[in-house]
């Protein structure tokens, strides 16, 4: 296990590695979650009487939504109820400086952490710690704080580097996250786990499928990836209509994974038994699977399957959830999603709802965070933990020199 803010002490030189990574529509970031977890373990370390620097990626090059973080800075200082101050620099003189004139109490934004060269190659992390990024930053600071579980599957400089050169300890939010999202490997529970798994990425979907066999007794599906497999179950479904293009090319990279699966674990795998779409005057309509024939885009799981994986949900002793079971963004096509965690927020059972977009879900409909065990930030970490993989980011936190 590693160390965590209760271990460091007070009036400490702190490095934190957040992940304020978020959705960017015309140059403007959007407020999100991440920001108001992030701002916990930020409060903690300022209140501890620390001076705080706060290194954050944005995008990545070449993407639209690679962008300074001035605003990030902005939005989280909302959240921390502290000024964050800004410089537009990462390792050089304006950055030292900017980090030396702080004083106890007070908190600095470093600029995207992915501006740098060092940041992103895919490196071990000895190869990382001895990088000029690394070594000119750590002579500054007396310990590195990593917040941001959500980026620990990447092997880049700011996420493993530090931890070799510096005390290290995991974050508030690191903490959590891992705890609740390493359970199926990690727990046991008194009663069937079920796994909600939807949305539009079937490769993450099976690879967690793959990766899990007995620990799992009932398989939810819908979204897409539902749809993929009643297409396998022989379903005049899981195809393109019209211009779209979710479909076919899925298929075409997971169609034998997707039939293994079926051969082998059907008694486990649940499939939609009705489906949703938009009727003739743009209200929801639904049908039973083996009544459709696919025309136009189907776009939530009908009402008796909601039903039906409602009655497993209550009898499970935990839930963990990844996609949503339809477009939820559109109030009609959202009872898949939306009933399954009111009905899961309504239970007693240990839940874990995690996928960046399903976890929107949430706070779209109202929900309130308290009725889940753990609500994730992570997206494509969280797939990993599920499938029992390890994060370059927790385990070199692990490993660190934590003292
Ligand atoms: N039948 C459907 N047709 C089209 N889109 C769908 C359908 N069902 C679900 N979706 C879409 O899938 C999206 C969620 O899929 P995704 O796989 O990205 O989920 P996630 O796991 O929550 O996110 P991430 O992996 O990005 O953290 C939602 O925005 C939803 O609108
Ligand atoms: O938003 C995320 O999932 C993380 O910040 C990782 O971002 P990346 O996929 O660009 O590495």
């Amino acid at each position: 296990m590693f160390k965590t803010l209760d271990d460091i002490g007070s009036g400490k030189r702190v490095l934190v590695r957040l992940d304020l990574n978020s959705p960017v529509e015309d140059g403007i970031v959007k407020d999100n979650r991440r920001f108001v977890r992030h701002a916990r373990t930020v409060r903690e370390l300022l209140e501890a009487g620390h001076r705080v620097v706060v290194m954050a990626h944005q995008g990545r090059p070449g993407r639209d939504s690679f962008i300074p973080l001035d605003q990030h800075a902005d939005l989280l200082a909302e959240y921390v109820e502290h000024p964050i101050a800004f410089v537009d620099d990462v390792y050089g003189d304006p950055a030292v400086d900017a980090i030396r004139s702080l004083d106890a109490g007070e908190i600095l934004m470093l600029e995207n952490v992915r501006m740098c060269d060092d940041e992103l190659p895919e490196k071990p992390p000895e190869a990382h710690a001895d990088s000029e990024f690394v070594r000119t930053l750590a002579d500054e600071f007396d310990c590195y704080v990593d917040d941001a579980y959500s980026v620990a599957h990447r092997s880049h400089a700011s996420i493993v580097g530090f931890p070799l050169v510096l005390p290290a300890y995991a974050g508030r939010v690191m903490a959590a996250e891992y705890e609740a999202n390493s359970s199926i490997a990690n727990r046991a529970f008194d009663g069937p786990v079920t796994m909600v798994l939807g949305g539009a990425k079937a490769t993450d979907v099976i690879d967690v499928m793959s990766a899990l066999d007995d620990e799992i007794d009932h398989y939810l599906l819908g979204g897409i990836v539902g749809e993929l497999f009643l297409r396998a179950a022989g379903y005049d479904v899981g195809f393109d209509v019209g211009d779209g293009e979710l479909y076919d090319h899925q298929w075409a990279n997971n169609e034998d994974r997707i039939r293994e699966l079926l051969a082998e674990r059907g008694d486990r795998i649940n499939l939609p038994v009705d489906l949703a779409y938009e009727g003739a005057t743009g209200e929801r309509a639904e049908r039973p699977v083996d009544g459709v024939s696919k025309t136009q885009p189907l776009l939530d799981v009908g009402s008796d399957t909601v039903e039906r994986y409602a009655a497993l949900v209550e009898d499970s002793a935990a839930v963990f959830v990844k996609g949503a079971l339809g477009v939820f963004e559109d109030e009609r096509f959202s009872h898949g999603t939306v009933g399954l965690l009111e009905t899961i927020a309504t239970t007693d059972c240990f839940s874990v709802i995690g996928g960046g977009d399903t976890s929107r879900a949430i706070e779209l409909y109202g929900l309130d965070e308290d009725y889940f065990s753990h609500v994730s930030i992570a997206g494509g970490a969280y797939v990993r933990a599920l499938t029992g993989q390890s994060l370059p980011g927790v385990e070199v936190l692990e490993r660190g020199r934590a003292e």
